[in-house]
């Protein structure tokens, strides 16, 4: 089966346990315990085992992870559990097979790719066959890839998507954990979202999003943080938070009624409206719409000739547009992360979660 069509092939998943077996550094039990119940979803399916006694700490543990996964199909778990050893060996002196050169992307990034051109730095998603859904190690490859491009010598910095998405938002797997570690992976969860936002509204250079399709979730309220929005007709831009039992982040709950006015904020927001990219326009959260037939040329033509623009005056253009609102945006980041901490623990979240990842609800 490719890896285009399913996501992980036999072949990928083979290598990943094989791979596990050449690791030196323990993962730690955290970890070994979602490889041990992904492995057995992904060979044997949900688990129908009973479950051991009380006192069976060790097999308990493991039976609580695997039955945590449900319905989570097989090639779901298989390509989590070859995600999960790609993390692993990329941190681990083990990965001593160097992967060979064509294959390697930049600067050791796993889930990006990010080049520097013309005083342009770009950092595009690349978990095409996801969507770009935006896993826990992707946050923080964002994040330190926002940070180097904040130093180096480019002018603009740009964010972007490979494939047919610009980002399907929060990768809904990241819940895929056992009931006993909801409430620390929880907390984990909004730091991890106060600073991964804590980025954008602190980042001194222009920040460009260059919106190449669809775009959920944190993926659309992050780009009220973005200094320009240039959006393909193909993209669309939905926030369904409601429908997922979560509330909005990226400083949106604010940024958003300010931008669009409440009325038109609450339907993004509140009711999950998903919205053109002309819509979007219009209501100010995307600069220029293209047809997506020339919008990789007319945007990068525009993106070049502004980034000989010069540096410092853009710069400083920019901090002072921005800097009137940093405080008021961090703390607005910070109290919707703690909402979301809870929103993540309750009930309405897990089973709207359970039904994606069991495919009986889709966007
Ligand atoms: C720590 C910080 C937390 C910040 C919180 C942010 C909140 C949000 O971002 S909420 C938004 C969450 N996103 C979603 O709810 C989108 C869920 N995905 C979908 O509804 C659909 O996949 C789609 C409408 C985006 C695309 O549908 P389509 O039929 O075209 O393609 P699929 O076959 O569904 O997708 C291909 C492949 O990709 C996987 N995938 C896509 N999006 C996600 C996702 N967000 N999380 C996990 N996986 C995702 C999908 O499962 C498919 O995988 P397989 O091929 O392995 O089945």
């Amino acid at each position: 089966m490719s890896k285009t069509a399913m996501g992980a092939s036999q072949k990928d998943f083979e290598s990943a346990v094989n791979q596990m077996k050449l690791l030196k550094k323990d993962p730690g039990n955290e970890v070994k315990l979602k490889l041990y119940a992904h492995y057995k979803q992904a060979t044997e399916g949900p688990c129908n085992t009973p479950k051991p006694g009380v006192f069976d700490l060790i097999n308990k543990a493991k039976w609580d992870a695997w039955n945590a996964l449900g319905n989570l199909p097989k090639e779901t778990a298989r390509q989590n559990y070859v995600d999960l050893v790609s993390g692993l060996s990329s941190s681990s002196d083990s990965s001593s097979q160097v992967k060979p050169e064509a294959d390697r992307k930049q600067a050791g990034y796993e889930t990006l790719v990010m080049t520097s051109e013309d005083g342009i730095t770009k950092i595009m998603l690349n978990r095409p066959t996801k969507m770009n859904a935006l896993t826990t190690q992707m946050y923080q490859e964002i994040m330190l890839a926002l940070e180097a491009a904040s130093k180096d010598d480019s002018t603009i910095t740009v964010l972007t998507g490979n494939g047919s998405y610009f980002s399907s938002g929060n990768d809904l797997t990241n819940f895929v954990i056992s009931p006993d570690e909801l409430e620390e992976r929880a907390r984990r969860g909004a730091i991890l979202l106060r600073d991964f936002v804590g980025c954008f509204i602190d980042f001194p250079k222009p920040l460009v999003a260059v919106v190449n399709g669809p775009a959920v979730g944190i993926s659309v309220t992050i780009l009220r943080l973005f200094d320009l929005v240039y959006a393909s007709d193909r993209a669309t831009f939905h926030t369904p938070f409601s429908h997922l039992g979560q509330t909005p982040e990226a400083c949106s709950s604010y940024t958003f009624p300010s931008l669009m006015g409440p009325a038109k904020a609450a339907e993004m927001l509140i009711f999950g409206k998903k919205l053109t990219a002309a819509e979007a326009c219009a209501r100010g959260l995307v600069t220029e719409v293209f047809p997506d037939s020339t919008f990789q040329k007319e945007v990068w033509t525009r993106l070049k000739a502004y980034s000989k623009l010069p540096r410092n005056a853009l710069r400083i253009s920019k901090q002072m547009i921005r800097n009137h609102e940093k405080e008021k945006l961090h703390a607005i980041n910070a109290e919707e992360s703690r909402i979301l901490q809870e929103r993540w623990q309750s009930d309405e979240c897990m089973n709207a979660i359970m039904n994606f990842l069991s495919r009986k609800a889709k966007l």
